[in-house]
Protein backbone atom coordinates (compact mmCIF):
# COMPACT_ATOMS: atom_id res chain seq x y z
CA UNK A 1 0.00 0.00 0.00
CA UNK A 2 1.65 3.15 -1.02
CA UNK A 3 1.53 6.53 0.99
CA UNK A 4 3.13 9.57 1.24
CA UNK A 5 5.30 8.56 3.13
CA UNK A 6 7.69 6.39 0.96
CA UNK A 7 9.27 8.71 -1.48
CA UNK A 8 10.75 7.92 -5.09
CA UNK A 9 13.04 9.42 -7.39
CA UNK A 10 12.03 10.07 -11.05
CA UNK A 11 13.84 7.09 -12.23
CA UNK A 12 11.82 4.68 -10.09
CA UNK A 13 8.74 6.44 -11.01
CA UNK A 14 9.58 5.97 -14.84
CA UNK A 15 10.02 1.99 -14.24
CA UNK A 16 6.95 2.10 -11.68
CA UNK A 17 5.17 3.32 -15.01
CA UNK A 18 6.83 0.81 -17.17
CA UNK A 19 5.86 -2.04 -14.64
CA UNK A 20 2.23 -1.04 -15.07
CA UNK A 21 1.57 -0.82 -18.40
CA UNK A 22 3.33 -3.98 -18.58
CA UNK A 23 0.00 -5.54 -16.77
CA UNK A 24 -2.24 -7.44 -19.03
CA UNK A 25 -5.34 -4.91 -18.14
CA UNK A 26 -3.47 -1.58 -18.31
CA UNK A 27 -1.75 0.22 -20.77
CA UNK A 28 0.03 4.22 -20.92
CA UNK A 29 -3.33 5.60 -22.30
CA UNK A 30 -5.09 3.73 -19.08
CA UNK A 31 -2.86 5.60 -16.49
CA UNK A 32 -2.93 8.67 -18.42
CA UNK A 33 -6.80 8.83 -18.38
CA UNK A 34 -6.93 7.49 -14.71
CA UNK A 35 -4.55 10.46 -13.53
CA UNK A 36 -7.16 13.02 -15.09
CA UNK A 37 -10.12 11.28 -13.66
CA UNK A 38 -8.59 11.43 -10.08
CA UNK A 39 -7.22 15.18 -10.89
CA UNK A 40 -10.79 15.81 -11.42
CA UNK A 41 -11.80 13.90 -8.52
CA UNK A 42 -9.67 15.81 -6.27
CA UNK A 43 -10.66 19.18 -8.33
CA UNK A 44 -14.62 18.24 -6.94
CA UNK A 45 -13.25 17.69 -3.77
CA UNK A 46 -11.92 20.69 -2.82
CA UNK A 47 -13.80 23.27 -4.66
CA UNK A 48 -16.91 21.45 -5.23
CA UNK A 49 -18.84 24.82 -5.95
CA UNK A 50 -16.40 25.70 -8.96
CA UNK A 51 -18.48 26.54 -12.03
CA UNK A 52 -15.61 28.02 -14.21
CA UNK A 53 -12.33 26.45 -14.98
CA UNK A 54 -9.00 27.44 -16.39
CA UNK A 55 -6.21 24.70 -17.06
CA UNK A 56 -2.57 25.30 -18.23
CA UNK A 57 -1.63 22.47 -20.28
CA UNK A 58 2.33 21.78 -21.50
CA UNK A 59 3.74 20.05 -23.89
CA UNK A 60 4.24 16.75 -22.32
CA UNK A 61 2.19 13.86 -20.59
CA UNK A 62 1.84 16.58 -17.88
CA UNK A 63 -0.54 18.54 -19.90
CA UNK A 64 -2.06 15.23 -21.01
CA UNK A 65 -3.33 14.87 -18.06
CA UNK A 66 -4.69 18.38 -17.72
CA UNK A 67 -6.39 17.69 -21.00
CA UNK A 68 -8.21 14.25 -19.45
CA UNK A 69 -9.42 15.99 -16.64
CA UNK A 70 -10.87 19.15 -18.79
CA UNK A 71 -12.65 16.95 -20.61
CA UNK A 72 -14.59 15.69 -17.54
CA UNK A 73 -14.70 18.28 -15.92
CA UNK A 74 -16.82 19.59 -19.89
CA UNK A 75 -18.87 16.75 -19.19
CA UNK A 76 -19.80 17.97 -16.28
CA UNK A 77 -21.19 21.01 -17.16
CA UNK A 78 -18.30 23.12 -16.11
CA UNK A 79 -16.88 26.09 -18.28
CA UNK A 80 -13.90 25.41 -18.98
CA UNK A 81 -10.86 26.41 -20.93
CA UNK A 82 -7.62 25.08 -21.49
CA UNK A 83 -4.41 27.42 -21.90
CA UNK A 84 -1.36 25.91 -23.65
CA UNK A 85 1.76 28.09 -24.87
CA UNK A 86 1.54 29.23 -28.31
CA UNK A 87 5.23 27.69 -28.76
CA UNK A 88 4.07 24.45 -27.30
CA UNK A 89 1.29 22.64 -28.40
CA UNK A 90 0.71 18.73 -27.17
CA UNK A 91 3.87 17.07 -28.27
CA UNK A 92 3.93 13.76 -27.24
CA UNK A 93 1.66 11.20 -28.75
CA UNK A 94 -0.38 11.07 -25.66
CA UNK A 95 -0.91 14.42 -25.02
CA UNK A 96 -1.51 14.89 -28.73
CA UNK A 97 -4.34 11.90 -28.24
CA UNK A 98 -6.06 13.74 -25.11
CA UNK A 99 -6.08 17.31 -26.66
CA UNK A 100 -7.69 15.90 -30.02
CA UNK A 101 -10.12 14.11 -27.79
CA UNK A 102 -11.29 17.23 -26.12
CA UNK A 103 -11.65 19.31 -28.69
CA UNK A 104 -13.14 16.57 -30.59
CA UNK A 105 -16.22 16.89 -27.97
CA UNK A 106 -16.35 20.75 -28.37
CA UNK A 107 -13.84 21.80 -25.49
CA UNK A 108 -12.12 25.39 -25.52
CA UNK A 109 -8.43 25.86 -26.33
CA UNK A 110 -6.60 28.44 -26.74
CA UNK A 111 -2.68 29.63 -26.56
CA UNK A 112 -1.41 32.06 -24.15
CA UNK A 113 -2.46 35.70 -25.13
CA UNK A 114 -0.76 37.49 -22.00
CA UNK A 115 -3.83 37.05 -19.76
CA UNK A 116 -5.84 33.69 -18.32
CA UNK A 117 -9.48 33.62 -18.54
CA UNK A 118 -11.18 34.22 -15.43
CA UNK A 119 -11.60 31.20 -13.11
CA UNK A 120 -12.74 30.13 -9.83
CA UNK A 121 -9.53 27.20 -10.03
CA UNK A 122 -6.26 27.21 -12.06
CA UNK A 123 -5.03 23.81 -12.52
CA UNK A 124 -1.75 24.01 -13.33
CA UNK A 125 -0.81 20.53 -15.70
CA UNK A 126 2.83 22.48 -17.54
CA UNK A 127 5.05 20.18 -16.47
CA UNK A 128 5.81 17.34 -14.28
CA UNK A 129 8.09 14.90 -13.72
CA UNK A 130 9.81 16.05 -17.29
CA UNK A 131 10.84 19.19 -16.15
CA UNK A 132 14.44 19.56 -17.08
CA UNK A 133 15.50 23.13 -16.62
CA UNK A 134 13.93 26.83 -15.30
CA UNK A 135 10.55 27.77 -16.96
CA UNK A 136 11.56 30.68 -19.23
CA UNK A 137 9.40 33.43 -21.32
CA UNK A 138 6.24 32.19 -22.55
CA UNK A 139 5.71 29.29 -19.63
CA UNK A 140 7.32 31.41 -17.43
CA UNK A 141 4.86 34.32 -17.64
CA UNK A 142 2.04 31.67 -18.05
CA UNK A 143 3.14 30.31 -14.40
CA UNK A 144 3.81 34.24 -12.83
CA UNK A 145 -0.35 34.96 -14.63
CA UNK A 146 -1.21 32.04 -12.43
CA UNK A 147 0.45 33.19 -9.05
CA UNK A 148 -0.66 36.59 -9.79
CA UNK A 149 -4.43 35.32 -10.49
CA UNK A 150 -6.68 34.92 -6.83
CA UNK A 151 -8.23 31.83 -7.65
CA UNK A 152 -6.16 28.69 -5.84
CA UNK A 153 -4.18 26.58 -8.05
CA UNK A 154 -4.51 22.39 -8.11
CA UNK A 155 -1.15 21.24 -9.21
CA UNK A 156 -1.13 18.12 -11.55
CA UNK A 157 1.73 15.60 -9.84
CA UNK A 158 3.90 18.32 -9.38
CA UNK A 159 3.83 22.27 -8.82
CA UNK A 160 5.20 23.42 -12.27
CA UNK A 161 8.82 24.93 -12.04
CA UNK A 162 9.63 22.38 -9.44
CA UNK A 163 12.28 20.12 -9.28
CA UNK A 164 10.70 17.35 -8.37
CA UNK A 165 13.63 14.89 -7.22
CA UNK A 166 15.43 17.75 -5.60
CA UNK A 167 12.52 20.36 -4.26
CA UNK A 168 15.09 22.90 -5.57
CA UNK A 169 12.84 25.99 -7.57
CA UNK A 170 15.83 26.80 -10.38
CA UNK A 171 13.43 29.45 -11.71
CA UNK A 172 9.51 30.60 -11.24
CA UNK A 173 7.05 27.88 -9.75
CA UNK A 174 3.53 27.59 -9.12
CA UNK A 175 2.11 28.28 -5.67
CA UNK A 176 -0.29 25.46 -5.30
CA UNK A 177 -2.97 25.23 -2.87
CA UNK A 178 -3.11 21.23 -3.06
CA UNK A 179 -0.76 18.84 -5.20
CA UNK A 180 -2.12 15.45 -6.64
CA UNK A 181 0.67 13.35 -6.74
CA UNK A 182 0.32 10.07 -9.31
CA UNK A 183 1.45 6.76 -8.69
CA UNK A 184 3.75 7.61 -5.36
CA UNK A 185 4.83 10.53 -3.66
CA UNK A 186 7.94 12.27 -5.11
CA UNK A 187 11.10 12.71 -3.10
CA UNK A 188 11.27 16.60 -3.84
CA UNK A 189 8.30 17.92 -2.75
CA UNK A 190 9.06 17.25 0.64
CA UNK A 191 11.69 18.87 1.38
CA UNK A 192 13.59 22.65 0.45
CA UNK A 193 12.33 25.51 -1.19
CA UNK A 194 9.30 23.01 -2.85
CA UNK A 195 7.54 23.14 0.65
CA UNK A 196 6.20 26.50 0.04
CA UNK A 197 4.96 25.84 -3.81
CA UNK A 198 3.25 22.26 -2.99
CA UNK A 199 0.25 23.30 -0.83
CA UNK A 200 -1.56 20.32 0.96
CA UNK A 201 -0.63 16.84 -0.74
CA UNK A 202 -2.58 13.56 -1.89
CA UNK A 203 -1.56 10.59 -4.00
CA UNK A 204 -3.43 8.84 -6.62
CA UNK A 205 -1.81 5.50 -7.34
CA UNK A 206 -3.56 5.23 -10.18
CA UNK A 207 -4.57 1.70 -9.32
CA UNK A 208 -0.84 0.57 -9.92
CA UNK A 209 -0.94 -3.15 -9.08
CA UNK A 210 0.85 -3.56 -5.61
CA UNK A 211 3.33 -6.24 -7.19
CA UNK A 212 4.57 -2.83 -9.66
CA UNK A 213 6.64 -1.97 -6.18
CA UNK A 214 8.00 -5.26 -5.37
CA UNK A 215 12.34 -5.33 -5.04
CA UNK A 216 11.66 -0.93 -5.21
CA UNK A 217 12.66 0.68 -1.90
CA UNK A 218 11.66 3.88 -1.39
CA UNK A 219 14.61 6.23 -1.97
CA UNK A 220 14.07 8.40 1.23
CA UNK A 221 11.15 8.13 3.91
CA UNK A 222 8.77 10.63 5.68
CA UNK A 223 10.58 10.29 9.15
CA UNK A 224 7.72 8.50 11.54
CA UNK A 225 6.46 9.79 15.10
CA UNK A 226 9.45 7.64 17.23
CA UNK A 227 7.79 5.44 19.90
CA UNK A 228 9.28 5.06 23.60
CA UNK A 229 9.30 2.40 26.18
CA UNK A 230 7.27 3.58 29.30
CA UNK A 231 10.07 4.19 32.00
CA UNK A 232 10.53 1.43 34.76
CA UNK A 233 8.38 1.85 38.21
CA UNK A 234 12.12 1.58 39.82
CA UNK A 235 14.09 4.01 37.60
CA UNK A 236 16.35 5.73 38.57
CA UNK A 237 18.78 9.12 37.47
CA UNK A 238 21.65 6.57 36.62
CA UNK A 239 19.45 4.47 33.92
CA UNK A 240 18.76 7.23 31.68
CA UNK A 241 22.39 8.46 30.78
CA UNK A 242 24.08 11.46 31.50
CA UNK A 243 24.74 14.23 28.63
CA UNK A 244 27.84 16.75 28.89
CA UNK A 245 27.43 20.10 27.21
CA UNK A 246 31.01 21.36 26.18
CA UNK A 247 30.91 24.65 24.59
CA UNK A 248 29.74 27.97 25.94
CA UNK A 249 32.83 30.79 24.72
CA UNK A 250 33.03 34.49 26.05
CA UNK A 251 30.30 36.06 25.15
CA UNK A 252 28.75 33.00 24.28
CA UNK A 253 26.69 31.63 26.85
CA UNK A 254 23.01 31.55 25.99
CA UNK A 255 23.77 28.15 23.43
CA UNK A 256 25.26 25.96 25.80
CA UNK A 257 22.61 27.00 28.27
CA UNK A 258 19.68 26.28 25.85
CA UNK A 259 21.31 22.95 24.66
CA UNK A 260 21.94 21.51 28.45
CA UNK A 261 18.03 22.59 29.31
CA UNK A 262 16.93 20.67 26.00
CA UNK A 263 19.07 17.92 27.24
CA UNK A 264 17.35 17.44 29.98
CA UNK A 265 13.85 17.98 28.57
CA UNK A 266 14.98 15.32 26.31
CA UNK A 267 15.23 12.73 29.17
CA UNK A 268 18.72 12.50 30.50
CA UNK A 269 19.14 11.60 33.74
CA UNK A 270 21.57 13.56 34.57
CA UNK A 271 23.29 16.68 32.50
CA UNK A 272 26.58 18.14 33.21
CA UNK A 273 27.90 21.74 31.40
CA UNK A 274 31.68 22.43 30.56
CA UNK A 275 31.94 26.03 29.77
CA UNK A 276 33.68 29.32 31.10
CA UNK A 277 33.85 30.17 34.10
CA UNK A 278 31.31 33.11 33.91
CA UNK A 279 28.39 31.31 32.63
CA UNK A 280 27.88 28.66 35.58
CA UNK A 281 26.43 31.21 37.87
CA UNK A 282 23.53 31.90 34.52
CA UNK A 283 23.54 28.58 34.14
CA UNK A 284 22.66 27.44 38.07
CA UNK A 285 19.96 30.15 38.21
CA UNK A 286 18.10 29.19 35.40
CA UNK A 287 18.49 25.58 35.66
CA UNK A 288 19.71 24.21 38.85
CA UNK A 289 19.02 20.49 37.81
CA UNK A 290 21.79 20.69 35.44
CA UNK A 291 25.64 20.55 37.00
CA UNK A 292 28.20 23.69 35.65
CA UNK A 293 31.93 23.25 35.62
CA UNK A 294 34.36 25.85 34.59
CA UNK A 295 36.42 24.73 32.48
CA UNK A 296 39.49 26.66 31.47
CA UNK A 297 41.70 24.02 29.85
CA UNK A 298 41.13 21.66 27.95
CA UNK A 299 42.78 18.74 30.69
CA UNK A 300 40.25 20.07 32.93
CA UNK A 301 37.43 18.37 30.75
CA UNK A 302 38.84 14.74 31.03
CA UNK A 303 37.39 13.80 34.41
CA UNK A 304 34.12 14.96 33.05
CA UNK A 305 34.32 13.05 30.02
CA UNK A 306 34.98 10.23 31.55
CA UNK A 307 31.19 10.44 33.79
CA UNK A 308 29.48 11.21 30.60
CA UNK A 309 27.15 9.03 27.98
CA UNK A 310 27.11 11.57 25.56
CA UNK A 311 28.45 14.84 24.18
CA UNK A 312 26.68 17.76 22.92
CA UNK A 313 29.51 19.88 21.47
CA UNK A 314 29.61 22.65 19.79
CA UNK A 315 26.78 25.21 21.12
CA UNK A 316 28.66 28.72 21.84
CA UNK A 317 32.09 26.80 21.47
CA UNK A 318 33.74 29.69 19.09
CA UNK A 319 36.96 28.61 17.30
CA UNK A 320 40.01 30.11 19.37
CA UNK A 321 42.73 28.27 21.30
CA UNK A 322 40.30 27.34 23.97
CA UNK A 323 37.81 25.88 21.84
CA UNK A 324 39.93 24.08 19.42
CA UNK A 325 41.41 22.31 22.55
CA UNK A 326 38.27 21.01 23.86
CA UNK A 327 36.49 19.82 20.69
CA UNK A 328 40.29 17.70 20.36
CA UNK A 329 39.90 16.45 23.90
CA UNK A 330 36.12 15.61 23.28
CA UNK A 331 36.36 14.22 19.92
CA UNK A 332 39.43 11.74 21.45
CA UNK A 333 36.77 10.42 24.26
CA UNK A 334 35.02 8.55 21.51
CA UNK A 335 32.20 9.17 23.31
CA UNK A 336 28.61 8.90 21.04
CA UNK A 337 28.83 12.52 20.27
CA UNK A 338 26.71 15.69 18.85
CA UNK A 339 28.69 18.19 16.31
CA UNK A 340 26.96 20.90 16.17
CA UNK A 341 27.93 25.01 15.74
CA UNK A 342 31.46 26.12 15.80
CA UNK A 343 32.73 22.15 16.39
CA UNK A 344 31.30 21.73 12.45
CA UNK A 345 33.72 24.32 11.50
CA UNK A 346 36.09 23.24 13.34
CA UNK A 347 35.40 19.73 11.67
CA UNK A 348 35.38 21.34 8.25
CA UNK A 349 38.98 22.68 8.88
CA UNK A 350 40.40 19.51 10.32
CA UNK A 351 38.37 16.88 8.84
CA UNK A 352 37.89 13.31 9.98
CA UNK A 353 35.79 9.94 10.34
CA UNK A 354 33.48 10.43 13.20
CA UNK A 355 31.01 7.36 12.84
CA UNK A 356 30.17 7.18 16.35
CA UNK A 357 28.50 11.05 15.59
CA UNK A 358 25.50 12.90 14.71
CA UNK A 359 26.28 16.39 13.15
CA UNK A 360 23.51 18.66 12.45
CA UNK A 361 24.97 21.39 10.11
CA UNK A 362 22.58 24.36 8.64
CA UNK A 363 23.25 24.67 5.11
CA UNK A 364 26.10 27.17 5.19
CA UNK A 365 27.30 24.40 7.72
CA UNK A 366 26.62 21.83 5.75
CA UNK A 367 28.29 23.88 2.81
CA UNK A 368 31.70 24.29 4.90
CA UNK A 369 31.67 20.21 5.53
CA UNK A 370 31.48 19.60 1.87
CA UNK A 371 33.85 22.34 0.64
CA UNK A 372 30.96 23.90 -1.55
CA UNK A 373 28.25 26.36 -1.08
CA UNK A 374 24.56 27.23 0.33
CA UNK A 375 22.98 27.48 -3.16
CA UNK A 376 24.33 23.95 -3.89
CA UNK A 377 23.23 22.29 -0.82
CA UNK A 378 20.15 23.47 -1.17
CA UNK A 379 20.01 22.64 -4.86
CA UNK A 380 20.14 18.97 -3.67
CA UNK A 381 19.22 18.62 -0.10
CA UNK A 382 19.53 14.94 0.29
CA UNK A 383 22.78 15.00 -1.37
CA UNK A 384 24.31 17.08 0.10
CA UNK A 385 23.09 15.23 3.69
CA UNK A 386 23.79 11.50 2.29
CA UNK A 387 27.42 13.25 1.01
CA UNK A 388 28.19 14.72 4.47
CA UNK A 389 27.48 11.20 5.97
CA UNK A 390 29.31 9.20 2.95
CA UNK A 391 32.33 11.81 4.12
CA UNK A 392 32.12 11.90 7.81
CA UNK A 393 30.63 8.65 8.76
CA UNK A 394 27.84 9.47 11.29
CA UNK A 395 24.88 10.37 10.77
CA UNK A 396 23.42 13.65 9.67
CA UNK A 397 20.64 15.99 10.18
CA UNK A 398 20.21 18.62 7.72
CA UNK A 399 18.25 21.36 8.87
CA UNK A 400 16.15 23.89 7.34
CA UNK A 401 12.83 23.24 5.76
CA UNK A 402 11.72 19.60 5.71
CA UNK A 403 15.08 18.18 7.63
CA UNK A 404 17.22 15.80 5.90
CA UNK A 405 18.55 13.04 8.00
CA UNK A 406 20.93 10.79 6.33
CA UNK A 407 23.99 7.84 7.47
CA UNK A 408 25.94 5.44 5.51
CA UNK A 409 24.17 2.58 4.64
CA UNK A 410 20.39 4.22 6.07
CA UNK A 411 18.00 5.30 3.73
CA UNK A 412 17.49 8.58 4.40
CA UNK A 413 14.60 10.38 6.35
CA UNK A 414 12.56 13.59 5.55
CA UNK A 415 10.82 15.65 8.70
CA UNK A 416 7.21 16.63 8.19
CA UNK A 417 6.86 18.63 11.34
CA UNK A 418 8.66 21.87 12.11
CA UNK A 419 7.52 25.10 11.24
CA UNK A 420 9.31 28.26 10.11
CA UNK A 421 8.34 29.96 13.87
CA UNK A 422 12.05 27.88 14.23
CA UNK A 423 13.64 29.99 12.44
CA UNK A 424 15.11 32.20 15.60
CA UNK A 425 18.65 31.88 17.40
CA UNK A 426 19.03 29.12 20.06
CA UNK A 427 16.88 26.68 17.87
CA UNK A 428 19.89 24.71 17.04
CA UNK A 429 21.02 24.21 20.33
CA UNK A 430 18.04 23.29 21.56
CA UNK A 431 18.03 20.15 18.93
CA UNK A 432 21.75 19.88 20.01
CA UNK A 433 20.76 18.93 23.31
CA UNK A 434 17.94 16.61 22.38
CA UNK A 435 19.92 14.23 20.38
CA UNK A 436 22.43 13.99 22.83
CA UNK A 437 20.22 13.60 25.42
CA UNK A 438 18.81 10.52 23.19
CA UNK A 439 22.33 9.39 22.73
CA UNK A 440 22.90 9.00 26.21
CA UNK A 441 20.08 7.16 26.74
CA UNK A 442 21.60 4.38 24.38
CA UNK A 443 20.21 5.28 20.84
CA UNK A 444 22.18 4.76 18.26
CA UNK A 445 23.35 7.73 16.29
CA UNK A 446 20.90 7.27 12.58
CA UNK A 447 18.16 6.61 15.39
CA UNK A 448 18.92 9.49 17.71
CA UNK A 449 19.49 11.61 15.48
CA UNK A 450 16.18 10.90 13.57
CA UNK A 451 13.84 10.69 16.77
CA UNK A 452 15.62 14.00 17.64
CA UNK A 453 14.86 16.03 15.20
CA UNK A 454 10.86 14.71 15.20
CA UNK A 455 10.51 15.57 18.46
CA UNK A 456 12.20 19.38 18.54
CA UNK A 457 9.80 19.72 15.20
CA UNK A 458 7.29 18.38 17.07
CA UNK A 459 7.88 20.37 20.09
CA UNK A 460 7.86 23.72 17.75
CA UNK A 461 4.41 22.71 16.13
CA UNK A 462 3.50 22.48 19.60
CA UNK A 463 4.39 26.02 20.97
CA UNK A 464 3.86 27.01 17.60
CA UNK A 465 -0.37 26.97 18.45
CA UNK A 466 0.56 30.63 19.95
CA UNK A 467 1.98 32.07 17.06
CA UNK A 468 5.10 31.10 14.35
CA UNK A 469 6.62 34.58 15.20
CA UNK A 470 8.08 35.36 18.26
CA UNK A 471 8.79 31.33 19.24
CA UNK A 472 11.76 31.10 21.10
CA UNK A 473 13.86 27.93 21.50
CA UNK A 474 12.69 28.46 25.32
CA UNK A 475 9.19 28.25 24.02
CA UNK A 476 9.79 25.03 22.46
CA UNK A 477 11.86 23.63 24.87
CA UNK A 478 8.61 23.76 26.92
CA UNK A 479 6.98 21.49 25.19
CA UNK A 480 9.58 18.61 24.55
CA UNK A 481 8.42 16.77 27.83
CA UNK A 482 4.42 16.96 26.22
CA UNK A 483 6.41 15.93 22.58
CA UNK A 484 7.71 12.88 24.17
CA UNK A 485 4.84 11.73 26.15
CA UNK A 486 2.89 11.83 22.88
CA UNK A 487 5.08 8.94 21.64
CA UNK A 488 5.55 6.87 24.84
CA UNK A 489 3.81 3.58 24.93
N1 LIG B 1 5.07 8.53 -14.29
C1 LIG B 1 3.85 8.00 -14.43
O1 LIG B 1 3.65 6.90 -14.08
C2 LIG B 1 2.74 8.78 -15.00
C3 LIG B 1 2.97 10.05 -15.50
N2 LIG B 1 1.96 10.82 -15.93
C4 LIG B 1 2.21 12.21 -16.19
O2 LIG B 1 3.28 12.41 -17.08
C5 LIG B 1 4.15 13.39 -16.54
C6 LIG B 1 5.50 13.25 -17.11
O3 LIG B 1 5.36 13.50 -18.47
P1 LIG B 1 6.59 13.86 -19.42
O4 LIG B 1 7.64 12.87 -19.19
O5 LIG B 1 6.07 13.97 -20.77
O6 LIG B 1 7.12 15.23 -18.82
P2 LIG B 1 6.37 16.61 -18.55
O7 LIG B 1 6.53 16.89 -17.10
O8 LIG B 1 5.03 16.68 -19.13
O9 LIG B 1 7.30 17.70 -19.32
C7 LIG B 1 8.11 17.33 -20.40
C8 LIG B 1 7.95 18.31 -21.52
O10 LIG B 1 8.23 19.60 -21.06
C9 LIG B 1 9.35 20.15 -21.75
N3 LIG B 1 10.10 20.90 -20.78
C10 LIG B 1 10.69 20.45 -19.65
N4 LIG B 1 11.15 21.48 -18.91
C11 LIG B 1 10.83 22.61 -19.62
C12 LIG B 1 11.02 23.99 -19.37
N5 LIG B 1 11.62 24.43 -18.25
N6 LIG B 1 10.57 24.86 -20.27
C13 LIG B 1 9.95 24.44 -21.37
N7 LIG B 1 9.74 23.14 -21.67
C14 LIG B 1 10.17 22.24 -20.78
C15 LIG B 1 10.04 19.00 -22.37
O11 LIG B 1 10.58 19.47 -23.54
P3 LIG B 1 12.12 19.38 -23.90
O12 LIG B 1 12.90 19.32 -22.61
O13 LIG B 1 12.23 18.13 -24.68
O14 LIG B 1 12.36 20.63 -24.65
C16 LIG B 1 8.90 18.03 -22.63
O15 LIG B 1 8.25 18.34 -23.83
C17 LIG B 1 4.04 13.18 -15.06
O16 LIG B 1 4.50 14.27 -14.30
C18 LIG B 1 2.56 12.93 -14.92
O17 LIG B 1 1.86 14.16 -14.87
C19 LIG B 1 0.59 10.33 -15.90
O18 LIG B 1 -0.07 10.70 -17.03
C20 LIG B 1 0.48 8.82 -15.85
C21 LIG B 1 1.41 8.14 -14.98
K1 LIG C 1 2.07 20.43 -13.01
Amino acid sequence: MQSLSALYDNAALRELEKRACAEPDIDDTTLMRRAGQAAWRCLLEHWPNARRIVVLAGPGNNGGDGWVLARHARDSGLDVCVVHPSSMPPRTPLAMRMAGEYADAGGRAEAFSGVLPVAEVIVDALFGIGLDRAPEGETASMIAAANAASSPILALDVPSGIDSERGAVPGVAIFAAHTIQFIAAHIGLATGAALDHVGSRSLSTLDAPAACFDGFAPKAEVAASPRFPRRARDSHKGRHGHVLAIGGEHGYGGAILIAAESALRGGAGLVSVATRAEHVAALLTRRPEAMGHAVEVAVDLQPLLEHADALALGPGLGRGEWSHGLFEAALASGKPCVVDADALNLLAAAPRPLPGAVLTPHPGEAARLLGSDTASVQRDRYAAAEAIAARYGGAVVLKGAGSVIAAPGRTSRVLAVGNPGMASGGMGDALSGVIASLLAQGAAPFEAASAGAWLHGRAGDLAARDGEAGLLAGDLIGHLRAAIAECTA
